[in-house]
Formats: C-alpha cells, sequence, structure tokens
C-alpha cells in the first residue's frame, strides 16, 4: 500500500524521516530524535529563533530552516533540512510530538506561556493510553541448565568474549571501532558445534511458531548466535536501531534471550518510543522485537548480565 501524499502534517500523523545538517552534523531525524518528546519550530525571522522558549528537561527540540539558525536559546538545536520536507511545517508554529514522532498539537508563536509536555499518545486519543512496546516475550525458550552451559561456555571456552565494538563509516569504508558512548559489554560467537546446535533446535521448536502465529512472518534465516556479558558498571547499550546500517538491513526482527535473570541489577530493554517500561524476561525466556524499534540496554549496577542474542530475516 503506498503512502498518502503529506501536504499538511496533522495530529496522529508520524513525522516523515528526513537527514539533518547542521555545522559538523549530518544525522537522520527519526535516528537522532526519536525516544524524546519532540518540539519543532521552523521560524519565519533569525528574531524569532532567538526568542524561542525554554526546553524543559527531557524534552528534544529542533528549530529548522532552510538554513541553520545559529542564535537559539539553550536546549534548542538548529537545523536544515531540503526544502520539500520543510513546506510541511506552517511557520513560527511550535510543533508538540510524541517519543515516537507523532504530532500531537501545535501553538503559534509567541506564547504567553510555554505550553505543558503532553505524555506519548495524549491529545491523539481519549481512551485510556497504553504505551507498551509492540515487544513479544517467549517463556521457557531455553532451560536453565542450558543457559547456565552457556554462560560457563563463554567465559571458559571463548575466554569471556572480546569487548563489543560497532561499525562506523569512515570516508565511505566500513571499521570496528571501540565505542563507550554506543556500547560496552563482552560478546563472543559459538565455538561449540553441539551447544549451538541444541539452542538452534530450542528456536525452531519454540521461538518460530510463536513469532509466525504473532507476526505473520515466516523466518528462514538467522544470524550467528552471540554470547553476550554486561558486566556492572561497564555494561550497557545506548538506544539504537538494528537495522540501520547497510550490513545489517536484511535483519527484520532481534530476538535476545536473558541467561541469569535474577543475578544482576540494571540491564533491562527500554523501547523510549512507546514510553518508559522495561522489559527484563525471566531466564531462558525470550524477547522478540522488530529491528526497526528504537531500543537500549540500560546498564547493569550490580552482577553481571549474560545473555543470548540473534537477528531473525
Ligand atoms: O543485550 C541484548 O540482549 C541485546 C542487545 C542489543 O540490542 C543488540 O545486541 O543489538
Ligand atoms: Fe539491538
Amino acid at each position: 500500500m503506498a503512502t498518502a501524499p503529506l501536504e499538511r502534517l496533522l495530529p496522529g500523523d508520524r513525522i516523515p524521516d528526513i537527514r539533518l545538517y547542521a555545522e559538523g552534523f549530518s544525522r537522520p531525524l527519526h535516528a537522532e530524535f526519536a525516544g524524546a518528546p519532540l518540539w519543532l519550530v521552523k521560524p519565519s525571522a533569525d528574531a524569532v529563533a532567538a526568542a524561542l522558549p525554554p526546553v524543559p528537561a527531557g524534552v528534544k527540540a529542533l528549530c529548522i530552516g532552510a538554513q541553520v539558525h545559529a542564535d537559539v536559546p539553550p536546549g534548542w538545536q538548529g537545523v536544515r533540512a531540503e526544502p520539500r520536507w520543510l513546506d510541511l511545517w506552517d511557520a513560527d508554529v511550535l510543533w508538540q510530538a510524541d517519543t515516537n514522532l507523532r504530532l500531537q498539537t501545535s501553538h503559534r508563536l509567541p506564547l504567553s506561556t510555554p505550553p505543558a509536555v503532553p505524555a506519548t499518545g495524549e491529545g491523539l486519543d481519549a481512551s485510556a493510553l497504553v504505551t507498551a512496546a509492540p515487544v513479544l516475550q517467549i517463556p521457557a525458550v531455553f532451560e536453565r541448565e542450558l543457559c547456565a552451559e552457556l554462560i560457563a561456555h563463554l567465559e571458559n571456552d571463548c575466554g569471556g568474549g572480546e569487548v563489543s565494538r560497532v561499525l562506523v563509516l569512515e570516508g565511505g569504508e566500513q571499521k570496528l571501532q571501540l565505542d563507550p558512548t554506543i556500547k560496552q559489554r563482552r560478546e563472543s560467537p559459538l565455538r561449540d558445534p553441539a551447544l549451538e546446535a541444541r539452542m538452534h533446535e530450542r528456536l525452531l521448536r519454540r521461538a518460530l511458531p510463536e513469532i509466525a502465529r504473532v507476526f505473520q512472518f515466516p523466518v528462514a534465516r538467522r544470524d550467528a548466535f552471540k554470547l553476550l556479558a554486561y558486566p556492572d558498571g561497564a555494561g550497557y547499550f545506548r538506544a539504537h536501531r538494528d537495522n540501520e546500517t547497510p550490513d545489517v538491513a536484511h535483519r527484520r526482527f532481534a530476538l535476545s534471550i536473558n541467561l541469569n535473570h535474577g543475578d544482576y541489577a540494571g540491564g533491562e530493554f527500554r523501547f523510549p518510543e512507546f514510553g518508559p517500561h522495561r522489559y527484563s524476561p525471566a531466564t531462558g525466556s525470550a524477547l522478540v522485537f522488530s529491528c526497526s524499534l528504537l531500543h537500549e540496554v540500560l546498564p547493569v549496577e550490580r552482577g553481571t548480565r549474560y545473555a543470548m542474542t540473534t537477528f531473525l530475516y
């Protein structure tokens, strides 16, 4: 089904994605600004940009234009974008969008008092809000004994794994680099084919039928299994999507299994586009979600979180 042309945005519409630019900055709107309430203004003049209202804590605020408005109050970020997208917005209006970048309300500038920050989905539906993320939890995909064997395998046979790296594009070339602003953890592929075959069999009989039923998606392949360790003080994965770079664009669903729930504190999943809920499945249970969803693993504060992950397509 083709997407309807968006001549004007209405409350409930998700803001179409666009690349935003500023000095030393070039990022897609959806990659950079989802997951927090968004305020957006297209000022008709620099004077309007300079007099924008204060930005409440936790809100991201974009001042858009054909040129970057450099003189903006603290909290506002001046960016430029392509004209066709800029044409969607009336000038001198404060647009408010929720954490999933759905438009909620607008206020004409100047304002005598700054507006409140509506909750995710507020103003779009009068009924009680359900803000849980569209994730699937499948209990007991791995038995507890298998989980314990996987932890021992990572620590004993895989040397504890390697410090996780992230792929970056540098001058058109892809490189793996350490980047503690994005993630910190240890990880390893499996080094025991028999163990891997048991894991694969558990997915086939317990996870894939449920994924086919709930998401109507017939999984044909998966990436290699990865064992993960998030130690306290040095274990987290900041908000990201799993299919953003060309090398991982084929991924459809992420599957993660906690191996030692209860032995650590923190380390929960969050899906900030959908609200503040935290997800921490029991040992052996799987969490399955679309790779297009923004998600993060919160810092581990005590103990070590062990997990197994793969991507399905
Ligand atoms: O820690 C996990 O279970 C998976 C973390 C994650 O989001 C990823 O590896 O892409
Ligand atoms: Fe991820």
